[in-house]
This record gives structure tokens, sequence and C-alpha cells, in this order.
């Protein structure tokens, strides 16, 4: 699992090592850390070793840019060519600026110095980072932006909210991110994500204090007995004093939670997935989403619609029924909306698959519907995309544009989440899973080849298989995102254009490659 803490939590970590060691001694292992992987990359890459490179550091007004100086220094002793632009010169960090001095290093004013480098350490704005960057970052940025030079960027790439994501203004696209002791959230997150490149973990000896590794690793557990405190109030996406606040699941993690048949599975015991989807004038939503159910661990798969005829011919595997919920026979989970279209009788499919007693996966027609309760059922998955997480979010009383959800994924999810009083999978280039309480899960292996039409029915067929097989919605949602990715990317290699049904088509090998250790993406 890969986890990211909250600032708030980072700092408090933070606080309690630097109690304990002599002054600095954080600061400079981050800039080892930094520097080494810096060097690294200046032997692969341009200019191949990283004597006489050129180097140059953009440092902010705090900590951050004290980081990138150090950094600076330790590679201007190892015969690099330093310069360092200073965004704030009378509140640069001293120590910093007085070690890279020392050690050869220069300060520069000319933009064309980041046209020409070799590689740029944005030191400009860490986590102490709040709203856009500010005006004199701007030319250094864009300058760093034309040139060729590798960008590292420094914890997390200036202008990206460390906690959220959320990117107001200009940032910093980085090849590589160096963070610090834990992810942040904003690096797992998109919009942030998308500009943070390949991010790298350096291990700063948080674990000293709380039993974690480079990675965070063993941080959720938390040691001080405070575990799922929040910080901030009900309304917000909490910060957890001793827990991460996000998590991506990684390949041993999904292998972990997919279902298998045993020696004494039968196709009930597998679990039966219900589907109340598709319409006289949608019956292809009812034929992805059960096309994608009947891969997705169960041992049947019910349709219940309009679209029976459809579903059958095209899956003589589906067993089929013209009725709505009430009538279908037992299934384990119901999966209600794609393509249902919002008359009577969709309405009253809704209300047959809430009531069933069963989880229910809500989605597309059936959200709008729901979204006129305010309210869903303890163990319900949502799987809005941003357009219909503003309707539900005005069933709650919550104004909000697809623009301000997609900025701000986390808490929008987890504000759904708590209105609605279950669990969210807000669809989009960032998937996010969350409760109402607890981790909110990041999809770590999306692709925008995913944006096609009746994408989204596969990934609702498939999280209600997983549902009917036994996994709570949260690693339903988390699961079934992950394989759609997956299956994803195996479909378009990359950059072929995919449709639907070819993701469905794939994602035998995306478990497959699940299932195995060393297979897949993340
Ligand atoms: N804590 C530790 O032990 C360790 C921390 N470490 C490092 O310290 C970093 C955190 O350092 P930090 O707390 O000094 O904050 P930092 O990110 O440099 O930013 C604050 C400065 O930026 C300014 N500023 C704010 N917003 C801005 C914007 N949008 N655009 C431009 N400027 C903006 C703000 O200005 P002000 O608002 O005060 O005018 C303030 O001066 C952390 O990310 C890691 O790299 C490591 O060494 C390991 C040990
Ligand atoms: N830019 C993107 N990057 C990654 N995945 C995306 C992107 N845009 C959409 N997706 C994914 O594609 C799917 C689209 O689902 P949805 O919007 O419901 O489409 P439809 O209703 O046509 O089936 C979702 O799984 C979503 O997460
Ligand atoms: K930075």
């Amino acid at each position: 699992m890969r986890r990211a803490h909250a600032v708030e939590w980072v700092r408090a970590a933070e606080g309690e090592l630097i109690a304990r060691l002599p002054e600095g001694t954080l600061m400079q292992r981050a800039a080892a850390g930094l520097a080494a992987t810096c060097a690294e990359l200046l032997r692969e890459g341009v200019p191949g070793r990283v004597y006489a490179s050129r180097v140059l550091v953009l440092a902010g007004s705090g900590d951050n840019g004290g980081d990138a100086l150090y950094a600076g220094a330790r590679l201007a002793r190892r015969g690099a060519r330093v310069r360092a632009a200073l965004l704030a010169p009378a509140r640069v960090h001293a120590g910093g600026l007085a070690a890279l001095l020392a050690a050869g290093g220069r300060v520069t004013d000319d933009l064309a110095e980041a046209e020409r480098a070799d590689l740029v350490l944005d030191g400009i704005v860490g986590i102490g980072g709040r709203g856009p960057l500010r005006d004199t970052a701007l030319p250094w940025v864009d300058a760093a932006g034309r040139g060729a030079a590798t960008v590292v960027a420094v914890d997390l790439p200036s202008g990206v909210d460390p906690d959220s994501g959320a990117v107001p203004g200009a940032a910093v696209h980085a090849d590589v991110t160096v963070t610090f002791g834990t992810h942040k959230p904003g690096l797992l997150v998109d919009p942030g994500a998308s500009y943070a490149g390949v991010v790298r973990p350096v291990d700063i000896g948080l674990g000293e204090v709380r039993g974690a590794g480079a990675d965070g690793e063993a941080l959720s557990t938390g040691a001080s007995g405070a575990a799922g405190r929040s910080l901030r109030g009900a309304d917000t996406t909490p910060l957890l004093l001793d827990g991460h606040v996000v998590e991506a699941l990684q390949q041993e993690d999904v292998a972990a939670l997919l279902p298998a048949p045993d020696a004494e599975s039968d196709k009930y015991r597998r679990g039966v997935v219900g589907i109340a989807a598709g319409s006289a004038r949608y019956p292809g939503a009812a034929v992805l989403a059960v096309g994608a159910a009947l891969h997705g661990g169960v041992g049947a798969v019910r349709y219940a619609g309009a679209a029976a005829r459809e579903v059958v011919r095209a899956h003589p595997e589906a067993l089929v029924g013209e009725g709505g919920p009430k009538d279908a026979g037992r299934v384990q989970a119901w999966v209600v909306g794609p393509g249902l279209s919002q008359d009577a009788e969709a309405e009253r499919a809704v209300e047959e698959a809430l009531d069933a007693g069963v989880p229910v996966l809500v989605d597309a027609d059936g959200l709008r519907l729901l979204a006129r309760r305010g309210a869903a059922p303890a163990d319900a998955l949502l799987t809005p995309h941003a357009g219909e997480a503003v309707a539900l979010l005005a069933g709650i009383g919550v104004t909000a544009t697809s623009a301000q959800v997609e900025a701000e994924r986390l808490r929008f999810a987890r504000e759904l989440a708590r209105g609605y009083g279950c669990t969210v999978l807000l669809k989009g280039s960032t998937t996010v899973v969350t409760g109402p309480h607890g981790p909110a899960r990041v999809n770590p292996t999306g692709t925008a080849q995913l944006a096609t039409a009746g994408s989204g029915d596969v990934l609702s067929g498939l999280a209600g298989a997983l549902l009917a097989a036994g996994l709570t919605p949260l690693d339903a949602g988390s699961v079934a995102a992950y394989l759609h990715g997956l299956a994803g990317r195996l479909a378009s290699g990359g950059d072929v254009p995919v449709a639907a049904g070819a993701i469905t088509a794939a994602l035998p090998e995306a478990w497959r490659r699940s299932c195995h250790s060393g297979g897949a993406t993340g």
C-alpha cells in the first residue's frame, strides 16, 4: 500500500524528531537524499556526469529553499556549476546560501540560466505553500519549462497544494519529485499528481519516532494511541493525526483482495450479482455492465430490466428477466442505474434495488434519482463522475461546479460520503474511493484512454460483481478501479484508442497480472 500523510501530521512527526536530534539534522538528511537523486539523474541523462554539469537552484523563502540550497552545495562540491535564483533574497535560508557559496556556487538573476541548465532544483515552496505561486516565481517556472533541463521538485512541485492536489495557478512540471518522509496527498491526486513526474521518497527518519519506513509504510498504526483523531471540523477532509489520509492499492494489495473460488465453491457460494441497467433506449449500458460483471469473480450474473433480450443475445451466460429487481431472484449485491433513464420504471428499479437488503452500487441515472432522496444505505457504493457528483452534492445542499469537483476530488468525494452516509467512488483522471471516515483510496492505474462512452458501465458491472463476491464497498470500488485502469492500459497499449468492450475483453489479463507478483503497474 502506498500511503500519504497530511501536512499537519508531517509537521507533528517532524516536530517530535527535531526535538531529539541536533539542529539541522533533518534538513541535512533531506539535502543528502536530494543531492544523491540529482547526481544519479545527471549521470544517467545529459550530460552523463555531475562534474561540470549546469545546475540551477530555485530557492524560495522557506526551508524548502534551504533543502535545495544545501543539495546544490553538495553538487557543487562534486564539481557541478551551480547557480541559485533567490526568489525572496531578504528571507532566503541563510545557512543553505552560505553552504552553497562556500562550495563555489553563485547567485544569479539571469533567466537564461534556467534555459541552459541540465538540471533545475525546484525549492520554491514545499509543504508550507498556500494558494497560487507568487509572481516572482513565474518567470523562472516558465523559463525552466522552456529549457531541456531535468526538473527535480523538492518535496513536491511548487504550486501544487500538498493536502488536496489542487493547482490554483501556475505550477512546476517536475520530471522527478523527491519527497521527504512520506508521500503527500497532493502527489497522488490529480491535478497535482500529473505535475509530480516520478515520485521518489527519501527516508529522513520519521520511522525513528513512529515506526515508519521511507514510504510511511507503518505510519498508519500510529504509536501514541490517538489514531483517527481529527484535527479539523467534521465538514472538511479529516486530517488524521496518527494515520495517513490517502492510500493507493499496489499490486500485492489487489492480489490479496481478489476473490478466488475454493474446493467447496459453487456458483451460488461465489456470489450472484444483479444488474438493473439499460432501457429500451439504452440497451448497450446493460450489455456492457453484464459483460464486465461476468469477469468479476462471481458465480452468476442476473439481469433485470428492459434490455433482457439484448443482454442474453450478447451474453448467453446471464440469467435474464424483464421485471425489476424485486422479481429477479436472490442476489448478493445489486448494480442499478447505467442507461436506466429516469422515468417511473427506472425510479421503481432504484427503489427495489435499495430495498433489497444487500449492498447496492448506484451509478449514472440511478444517481440522479438518488440525489432526490439525499441519503443512501450504509453499504451502498455510489459511482459518480464529476457531473453526477454535482447533482448528488445538490441533493445534500452543496453547490459546486464539475470544475470545482475535479480541482478538489478528495474533499468532494468525502463530502458526498459523509452526506449520503456510504462509500463513494468519484470517477475521473484520479479515481477516488472513500467512505465517510478513514483514508481515501486513489487509483494508481488509470489512463485517459478510459474516457470513452460505456467505460463507466464496465466499471459498474465489475465493481458490483466484486461487491457480490463479498468485498466491502471500499475494497470493491478500489479493486474494480485498479483492474479497470489496468485493463484500459492493456487494451490501448498506451496510445491506441479503445472502445468500452475492449476494456472488458482485457479484464481477464488485468486480473491475471494482478494476482501474480510483479505483473501490474502502480
Ligand atoms: N519541517 C521539517 O523538519 C523539515 C522540512 N523540510 C523541508 O521544509 C519544507 C517546509 O518548509 P517551510 O515550513 O519553511 O515551508 P516552505 O514550503 O518552504 O514554504 C514556506 C515559505 O514559502 C512562502 N510561500 C507560501 N506559499 C507560497 C506560494 N504560493 N508561492 C510562493 N511562496 C509561497 C512563504 O512565504 P510567506 O507566506 O511567509 O510570505 C514561506 O516563506 C518541506 O517542504 C521540506 O522541503 C525538510 O528539510 C525536512 C525537515
Ligand atoms: N482523464 C481520465 N483519466 C483516467 N480515467 C478517466 C479519465 N476520464 C474518465 N476516466 C475514466 O473513464 C470512465 C468513464 O466513466 P463514465 O464517465 O461513467 O462514462 P460512461 O458514462 O460513458 O460509461 C471512469 O472509470 C473514469 O474514471
Ligand atoms: K518544491
